[in-house]
């Protein structure tokens, strides 16, 4: 994403003039001939820099720069002040301006001190973004690994979500860390401490668990009106797209009362499929979008390759220390031959490799089933060919640290080619910055 820059002067050429110089530069820029139309777009999640004059008619620079601090105080703003005027600009400081310039101006001074207070905005934002994701992740209860860009936006994604009781639809293949997911959100929400219910809906015997359940905990009040009871905080409803079709109609009706009724219960509901393939199915389609579930998507291991080796040494460290071992040595070669695995069964694969490896050492290798480095074994060359690109993405933004243009050098690529291929990927720089 381009920075975004708020550039206020009732003055039209400079507004112009200075408009296109940033917009060259590659800044959203959005121009303002007064503060206060300004002041009405801004809110405490602005990503870029503000830019306005001091002197203007109607709500001045200064008075401007006090209301737009007051929503966040940590907001980058350099205010431009008249040849001269000392005072207006210590002033500026002293209320909380990142800089000011003083007219007339180089342009190279003027993108010197934008480009500044970009980077500094942006490091605001991200280092509060750490603190709430950090705060969610160091509670008790399971930790959620990895540093892929889809890992860490999903951490970032339940920082925001664990405080409510929004539904959630959590998707992605078996043993790729749905489960985890769902007791993560009911260790960090609102009742911790008030019993998670689990169940397969995949199961032998699920329609009888599920009719008990639903039996359990709905009271029949006057005539037909029904209210519902729970004694749980969290529902998890696992492989819900296998529930039994003649209780589909009944658990549809449940889940919805359930949601809508009872705001103390948080469902959660998962299935092994890609949200494109929701459509398809009944049940699945209703949760989705008559009921308005967030969808969470887990991706197979070997969407992710760069988590592998972290994964893998936290299982063995863990193990090791279950066992009361000293954890083996783990050369380069064992992480690439790691790598190089298409681990079908996801993280749950991995970890029960971990426990192997821990107790037999190399002698682990021989007992892992080879499944070669196919992505799967249904993979497609388009597949193959997209995963490698966006591999080879991921390497040059992880090298250069997501500087974009130093990525596009290296990779010869045209500027809007790379903003497609980033936007194809839902790979964000930021995720690189170090
Ligand atoms: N990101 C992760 N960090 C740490 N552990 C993980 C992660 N993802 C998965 N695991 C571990 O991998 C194992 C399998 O995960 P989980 O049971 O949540 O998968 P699942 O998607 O629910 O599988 P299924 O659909 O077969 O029930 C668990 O032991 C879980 O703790």
């Amino acid at each position: 994403m381009n920075t975004p820059v708020i550039f206020i002067d009732d003055e039209k050429s400079v507004r112009h003039a200075l408009g296109q110089t940033l917009e060259i530069e590659d800044y959203d820029v959005a121009l303002f001939a007064s503060a206060k139309p300004a002041l009405d777009q801004l809110t405490n999640q602005f990503p870029g820099v503000i830019i306005s004059d001091i002197n203007m008619p109607g709500m001045d620079g200064l008075t401007f720069l006090k209301q737009a601090l007051t929503l966040d105080s940590e907001l980058s703003i350099i205010m431009l002040t008249g040849h001269g005027d000392i005072s207006m600009a210590v002033e500026a400081m002293r209320l909380g301006a990142y800089d000011f310039l003083e007219k007339p101006f180089s342009t190279e001074h003027l993108l010197d001190v934008v480009k500044r207070a970009g980077e500094k905005r942006q490091l605001v934002l991200e280092n509060r973004e750490l603190r709430r994701e950090l705060e969610v992740q160091s509670g008790p209860g399971p930790r959620i690994l990895g540093n892929d860009p889809s890992i860490k936006q999903l951490r970032r994604i339940l920082s925001h979500q664990s405080k409510t009781h929004t539904p959630l639809f959590i998707h992605g293949p078996s043993g790729c860390g749905k489960s985890l997911v769902a007791r993560f959100v009911h260790d960090h929400g609102l009742q911790p401490q008030q019993p998670f219910v689990t169940i397969d809906c995949s199961a032998t015997g699920a329609e009888v668990q599920l009719r008990e359940l639903i039996a359990s905990i709905t009271e029949q009040s006057c005539g037909s009106d029904t209210k519902l009871s729970p004694y749980f905080a969290t529902l998890y409803l696992k492989h819900i797209g296998q529930t039994p079709p003649q209780i589909q109609p009944a658990l549809e009706h449940f889940i919805e009362s359930l949601c809508k009724e009872n705001k103390a219960v948080r469902v959660i509901v998962s299935a092994d499929t890609d949200n494109h393939q929701q459509s398809q199915a009944g049940l699945l389609h209703s949760l989705y979008f008559k009921l308005g579930f967030i969808s969470l998507d887990l991706p197979p291991l070997h969407k992710r390759r760069n988590d592998i080796a972290l994964l893998f040494h936290n299982f063995l460290r863990t193990d090791c220390s279950r066992f009361g071992i000293e954890p083996p040595h783990i050369d380069a070669r064992l992480e690439q031959w790691l790598i190089e695995q298409g681990w079908p069964g996801n993280v749950r694969e991995l970890r029960q490799f971990a426990e192997r490896y821990a107790l037999l050492g190399a002698k682990a290798l021989d007992t892992q089933p080879q499944h070669g480095s196919d992505q799967s074994p249904a993979a497609t060359l388009a597949v193959r060919v997209a995963d490698f690109e966006c591999k080879v993405l991921h390497d040059a933004l992880n090298r250069h640290q997501g500087r974009l243009k130093e990525v596009q050098q290296e990779l010869g690529l045209a500027r809007k080619t790379l903003y497609d291929k980033l936007r194809k990927y839902h790979i964000d720089k930021k995720d690189f910055k170090a």
